[in-house]
C-alpha cells in the first residue's frame, strides 16, 4: 500500500532559506494550506468609494467595543445587592445602591483608565449604532439591497436590531436613575400587551419589577448571548460580501460581470488597517474630551425621582418618542381588563416600520418585477420613488426620534410642551407624504437636469453672437467619462397585466401593476444613443458657425 506517497505536499527541506518569518510560514503553511487561502482572498478586488466605508467603521467600532467591554467585564459586578457606596467620589459616600451601581462607579474613579474604557466603551457603542444606520442608508438609496444581496440586507438588519439590543441592555447594567427610568419603560410596555403582559414582565423582572434579577440577567445577554449572535452574523454578512463581490458606481470599464478596485492585498489591506486605527483614535479622542453617561449625577435608581431632561442613547429615541406622542387617553376597561391603546398602537407602528424596513428589497421586486442581477449601484436620483419612499421613512423616523426630546425642545426654545407635541404629532403623520413628494420631483428635476447637460453640454458663461443676431450661450461638451455616468442607467418599465393560465386576471395583478405604475411614474427616459448624436450634429454646427464669426 504506497499509493499515499505520490500525492504528499513537499517537505520542508527545500523551503528552508528566507530567514525567520518566511520560515515560521512555511511551517504554518505546511499543516494548514493556508497559504492558498491568503493567495485566493488576497486576489479579491474592492472597489473604492467613500459611502463603502461606512460598513467598515461599523466593523471597527465593534472591535473597539470588544476591547473595552472585555476590559469592563473584570471590574462590573452585575448584582443587585444593597451596598453603601465607599468609594472616592464624595458626594454619594455612604449613599445605598446596588453593588452594579458602585462597581460602576469605581470603574470610573478608582480604577486607573477605568474612566476612559467606560467612556470608550460607549463612545463606540454610539458610533457603532450610528455607522450601521448611516451604512443601511447607503445601501438603500443605492439599491444594494437588490439581488442577488436581499438576504445580505436581512443580515444587516437583524444586526442593526442586536445592536440596538446590546445598546440597551449595555444601557441598563449600571443600575442609575437613567437605566432604572428605561427599564421601568420597557416594564410598562411589556405590562401594556393584554392578557399575558403581567405575566411576561414577572418572568422577566423575576417578580415584581424592579427586582433584584434583571442586572444579572441583563449581563448574560450582554456579554455572552448578544455578542456571539452579533458575532456570528457579521461572519456570515461578510462571508456574503466576499461571495456576492462588491457593488460598484457605474463607470467607464465598470459593468454588471466585474468589480473594479484595488486587491486586497497588498492595498486594500494596508488601507483597511489604517482605517481601522484612525476610528480607534477618533473614539479614543471622543472619550477623552466628551463626558458621556455620568452616572455620577444622576445616582442610583429610585422611582420617585425622574429628573427633566432625562433622555435614552440617541438609537432608542424613536421608540420614546413614539410614546411621547400617542394621545395618552386611548386607555380603557373592558372585560374586567384595563387596554392601554396608548401603548399597543405605538408598538404596533413601530413593529410595522421595522418588519416593512426589513423586508423592502422583497417587496420592491415583486412591485417592479425585477428578476435581474444587479452589480451596478444606482444613483439615488434614477430610483426616484425608492428614494422618496426612503425620504418618508426617515421623516417619520426623524419625527419620532425628535419628540424623544420634547421637553428639551419645548424648555431650549421656551415653547409650551403640548404646542412641541402637535407639531411633533403633525411632522409624524403628514411629514412623510410632503417628503415623498418634494424627494420625487427633486429627483425628475435632476434626471432632467442630467438629461439636458448630456444632450446639450455644461453651460460655459460664454455668450456668443450669432450672424443673424441672435445671442447664444456656448454649451462645452462633456467628456466620454462623464456621459457614461450619466446615461448609463436602465429604463424600467412597469409590469404588464398578464392573463393568468385560466385566462383571468386576478385583483393581485391588478393591485401589482397597479403599485407597479406608480412605482415608475414621470421617470425620466434616459438619452438614447440616437439622440445624443443627434445633438452632436448640432453642437457640430453652431460650433462652425461661431468659428465663422470669429474670422
Ligand atoms: C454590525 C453591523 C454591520 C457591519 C459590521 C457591516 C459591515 C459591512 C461591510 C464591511 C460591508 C462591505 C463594505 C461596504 O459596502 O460598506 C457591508 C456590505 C453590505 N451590508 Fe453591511 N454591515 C452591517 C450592517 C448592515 C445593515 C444594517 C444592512 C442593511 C439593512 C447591511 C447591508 C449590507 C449589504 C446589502 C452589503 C453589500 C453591499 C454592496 O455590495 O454594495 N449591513 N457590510
Ligand atoms: C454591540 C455591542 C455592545 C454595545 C452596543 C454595548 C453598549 C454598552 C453601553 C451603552 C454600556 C453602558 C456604559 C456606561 O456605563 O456608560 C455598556 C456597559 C457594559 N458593557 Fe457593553 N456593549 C456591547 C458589547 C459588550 C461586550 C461584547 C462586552 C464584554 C465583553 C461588554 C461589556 C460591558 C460591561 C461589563 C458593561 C458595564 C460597565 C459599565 O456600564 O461601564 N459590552 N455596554
Amino acid at each position: 500500500m504506497s499509493t499515499s506517497t505520490a500525492t504528499r505536499p513537499e517537505t520542508s527541506v527545500e523551503k528552508k532559506s528566507g530567514g525567520f518569518t518566511a520560515a515560521a510560514s512555511n511551517y504554518l503553511d505546511e499543516r494548514t494550506s493556508i497559504s492558498a487561502v491568503v493567495k485566493e482572498f488576497g486576489r479579491k478586488v474592492f472597489p473604492d468609494h467613500w459611502s463603502f466605508l461606512l460598513g467598515e467603521v461599523a466593523l471597527y467600532s465593534f472591535v473597539v467595543i470588544l476591547l473595552s467591554g472585555t476590559f469592563l467585564t473584570f471590574f462590573f459586578q452585575a448584582s443587585m445587592a444593597e451596598v453603601h457606596y465607599d468609594g472616592s467620589y464624595v458626594p454619594l459616600k455612604g449613599v445605598e445602591m446596588s453593588a452594579a451601581m458602585a462597581s460602576t462607579l469605581d470603574i470610573s474613579f478608582d480604577i486607573r483608565g477605568g474612566l476612559l474604557m467606560r467612556q470608550i466603551h460607549h463612545w463606540a457603542a454610539l458610533l457603532f449604532v450610528a455607522s450601521i444606520g448611516l451604512h443601511m442608508m447607503r445601501i438603500f438609496f443605492t439599491g444594494a439591497f437588490r439581488k442577488p444581496r436581499e438576504l445580505n440586507w436581512v443580515i444587516g438588519f437583524v444586526l442593526f436590531i442586536l445592536a440596538m439590543a446590546e445598546g440597551f441592555t449595555g444601557y441598563s447594567l449600571p443600575d442609575d436613575l437613567l437605566s432604572g427610568n428605561g427599564l421601568r419603560i420597557i416594564d410598562g410596555m411589556i405590562k401594556g400587551i393584554p392578557l399575558v403582559g403581567t405575566w411576561i414582565s414577572f418572568l422577566l423582572f423575576g417578580g415584581e419589577f424592579p427586582g433584584t434579577a434583571i442586572v444579572g440577567r441583563l449581563y448574560t445577554l450582554h456579554i455572552l448571548l448578544l455578542p456571539a449572535l452579533v458575532l456570528l452574523f457579521i461572519a456570515l454578512h461578510l462571508v456574503f460580501v466576499v461571495v456576492h463581490k462588491h457593488t460598484q458606481f457605474s463607470g467607464p470599464g465598470k459593468t454588471q460581470q466585474n468589480v473594479v478596485g484595488y486587491p486586497v492585498l497588498p492595498v486594500y489591506a494596508a488601507k483597511a488597517g489604517g482605517f481601522f486605527f484612525i476610528v480607534f483614535g477618533v473614539i479614543v479622542l471622543l472619550a477623552t474630551f466628551f463626558t458621556i453617561n455620568p452616572i455620577w449625577n444622576y445616582g442610583p435608581y429610585d422611582p420617585s425621582p425622574v429628573s427633566a431632561g432625562t433622555q435614552p442613547d440617541w438609537y432608542i429615541g424613536f421608540a420614546d418618542g413614539a410614546l411621547r406622542l400617542i394621545p395618552p387617553h386611548l386607555e380603557f376597561v373592558l372585560f374586567d381588563r384595563t387596554w392601554s391603546f396608548n401603548i399597543l398602537i405605538p408598538l404596533g407602528a413601530l413593529g410595522l416600520f421595522i418588519v416593512l424596513a426589513m423586508i423592502y428589497p422583497f417587496i420592491e421586486a415583486w412591485v417592479t418585477g425585477d428578476k435581474r442581477e444587479h452589480h451596478i449601484l444606482d444613483r439615488p436620483r434614477n430610483a426616484a420613488t425608492r428614494t422618496a419612499i426612503g425620504a418618508a421613512g426617515l421623516t417619520f423616523y426623524a419625527g419620532l426620534w425628535a419628540a424623544a426630546s420634547s421637553d428639551i425642545i419645548a424648555t431650549h426654545f421656551k415653547l409650551t410642551m403640548e404646542g412641541v407635541i402637535h407639531a411633533l404629532q403633525f411632522v409624524v403623520i403628514a411629514g412623510p407624504f410632503i417628503a415623498y413628494f418634494i424627494t420625487k420631483r427633486i429627483c425628475l428635476a435632476l434626471q432632467k437636469k442630467d438629461r439636458e447637460i448630456v444632450l446639450h453640454g455644461y453651460e460655459s458663461g460664454r455668450i456668443i453672437r450669432l450672424p443673424g443676431g441672435e445671442y447664444i450661450e456656448k454649451h462645452e461638451p462633456i467628456d466620454e467619462y462623464q456621459r457614461w455616468k450619466l446615461v448609463s442607467y436602465h429604463d424600467y418599465k412597469p409590469l404588464m397585466i398578464r392573463p393568468n393560465s385560466r385566462g383571468k386576471i386576478s385583483v393581485g395583478q391588478r393591485a401589482r401593476a397597479a403599485l407597479s405604475r406608480w412605482f415608475f411614474e414621470d421617470r425620466i427616459a434616459p438619452p438614447t444613443r440616437g439622440e445624443i448624436e443627434a445633438s452632436h450634429h448640432h453642437e457640430d454646427h453652431v460650433e462652425i458657425e461661431s468659428s465663422h464669426q470669429n474670422h
